[in-house]
């Protein structure tokens, strides 16, 4: 009774209100955080970013508990044996999970939660009841992709295989099947019209040039960004 009273449980993410999260996936070195910090830089007060847990070790620049919350891998085990995430995958090598608290205190906060997580955990949280936007950023090529992880200069080339040999796969199930650049690609990369798993995603963004990927990454999100932005208002 005591626990309850003082320590109020935090609400259900099926009940919390207030804006659509967005999830975001594509392949590695597709551009996602790029294109997420930028929302996070120029909507600022609109959209907090989902702090994943990760065993992987932090590349020179991350910051534990902004970048991610980096864990051993017993410790995370522990945490997910007692049930603090909505979804873990395995990805190269490494263990990833978005706990409920991370998504919790975005939301709390009346904020756009933006989740960055692979195509395993897309299809975790799809069980959930979380009723996110999709949205998959794939690249215009495997060539390109290799090109922006070897640019990016964190893996090992082990690790540059393994991301690459998982991008395979997941180009493969989410790439547009006519990535055409014309003025109905925007409507044309809908994934209801692409894709061996239809209605994976709401959208796929090509993140050819960057400013472009991210005007229509801003459109995709224009009635969750002005939601917010008229609870900021009023
Ligand atoms: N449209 C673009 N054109 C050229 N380079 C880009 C573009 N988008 C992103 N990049 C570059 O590609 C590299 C990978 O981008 P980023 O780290 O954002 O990918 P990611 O999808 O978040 O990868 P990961 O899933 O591994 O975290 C970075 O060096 C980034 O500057
Ligand atoms: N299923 C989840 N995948 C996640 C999560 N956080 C990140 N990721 C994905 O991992 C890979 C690699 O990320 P990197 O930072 O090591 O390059 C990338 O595809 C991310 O989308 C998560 O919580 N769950």
């Amino acid at each position: 009774m005591f626990f309850t009273l003082f320590n109020p449980p935090l609400p259900l993410l099926s009940v919390m209100e207030g804006p659509r999260p967005v999830v975001l996936s594509g392949p590695s070195g597709t551009g996602k955080s790029t294109l997420l910090k930028k929302l996070l830089k120029d909507y600022k007060g609109v959209f907090g970013f989902s702090v994943s847990h990760t065993t992987r070790d932090p590349r020179p620049g991350e910051v534990d508990g902004k970048d991610y919350h980096f864990r051993n891998r017993e410790a995370m085990q522990e945490d997910i044996d007692t049930g603090e995430f909505i979804e873990t995958d395995e990805f190269s090598g490494n263990l990833y999970g978005t706990s409920k608290c991370a998504v919790q205190d975005v939301r709390a906060k009346g904020l756009i939660c933006i989740l960055d997580v692979d195509i395993a955990g897309v299809r975790h949280i799809k069980e959930s009841d979380l009723d996110p936007i999709y949205v998959s950023i794939q690249p215009p090529s495997i060539e390109v992709l290799e090109e922006r992880l070897r640019g990016r200069a964190t893996e090992t080339e082990e690790k540059i295989q393994s991301r690459l040999e998982a991008a395979r796969i997941d180009m493969e199930e989410c790439s547009p099947l006519h990535a055409v650049d014309n003025e109905f690609s925007f409507l044309f990369l809908h994934s209801s019209v692409i894709g061996n798993e239809p209605g994976l995603f709401d959208i796929v963004i090509v993140n050819d040039d960057l400013d472009e990927s991210y005007e229509k990454l801003q459109s995709v999100l224009k009635e969750e960004i002005m939601k917010v932005q008229q609870g900021i208002k009023s």
